[in-house]
């Protein structure tokens, strides 16, 4: 399969202490990628780096062939790159349909003139704005909830509500921080089959930064592993389970 994320030599600090330091690996079209390490590895500013929200000190970051980083942050979505958030980014006082429809490109599509004239095609983008919520909400088993005001729900349901929101944007990269962190078992199950589904049935590729072991091995094809900055190791769930090194940095610790 071809690459659709591709990192080379990443880096950036913070006043002397480096937290992405020298990284590179790839994730090939299709498949689910973990991102694992202990607490202040730099996960998420790796996922900061490759969204474009921290700029790196240095290093080449490319999606799908494109350049990223010579790509403007509005321009992510157009590369079909997504991302959701270790702390929810959601309107609280919203529905959860309201928060999907949100991130539905066609629902932007008509412009801002035509949304505030009333016109035709702003209704007609907000129908199938609304219609690609209620699709996605279902897909996730969350068709209950659509009417329920976000800050009602409880909060592994808001975390699959914000998933919902990434998806409904058909993105065909998605970077996922921590989505499980809130769930309990049964619903951190049920997340390991969905991520599972959109890579095998729709092809999409998925960047998976996450402290929950089960989850990460049952749906990972392919894992990379950081410390301080630094991949100490790449391989399948089977070889990471089995490393040594990471066994002694982080999977002793996690399991504990
Ligand atoms: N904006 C910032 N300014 C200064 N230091 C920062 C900043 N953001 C992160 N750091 C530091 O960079 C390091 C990596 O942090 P990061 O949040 O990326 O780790 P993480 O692996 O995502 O951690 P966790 O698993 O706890 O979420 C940490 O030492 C953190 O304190």
């Amino acid at each position: 399969m071809p690459e659709a994320l591709t990192v080379r030599r990443l880096s950036l600090a913070f006043s002397g202490l480096r937290a992405v330091d020298d990284l590179s690996f790839e994730v090939c079209e299709g498949s689910v990628c973990g991102l694992i390490g202990p607490n202040g590895a730099g996960k998420t500013t790796i996922l900061n780096c490759l969204t474009r929200i921290a700029t790196p000190d240095a290093g080449a970051v490319s999606v799908f062939g494109e350049d990223l980083l010579a790509r403007p942050v509005h321009a992510l979505a157009g590369l079909g790159v997504m991302r959701t958030f270790q702390n929810l980014e959601l309107f609280s006082e919203l529905t959860a349909l309201d928060n999907v429809a949100m991130g539905c490109a066609a629902g932007h599509r008509a412009g801002w003139a035509a949304e505030l004239l009333g016109l035709p095609a702003a209704r007609r983008a907000r129908e199938i704005a609304y219609a690609r919520a209620e699709e996605t909400l279902a897909a996730l088993g969350l068709q209950a909830v659509g009417d329920r005001v976000v800050a009602d729900l409880p909060f592994g349901t808001q975390k699959s509500v914000e998933l919902a929101r990434a998806l409904v944007a058909r993105p065909r990269l998605l970077m996922m921080d921590e989505p499980a962190a809130g769930m309990n078992t049964a619903e951190s199950a049920a997340l390991g089959r969905a991520i599972r589904d959109l890579a095998r049935e729709r092809g999409m590729t998925i960047l998976l930064v996450e402290h929950d072991m089960g989850l990460v091995m049952s749906a990972c094809d392919r894992i990379v592993v950081v410390v301080q900055g630094r991949r100490i190791a790449e391989g399948t769930p089977q070889e990471i389970r089995a490393d040594r090194q990471v066994i002694e940095a982080y999977l002793g610790q996690a399991a504990a």
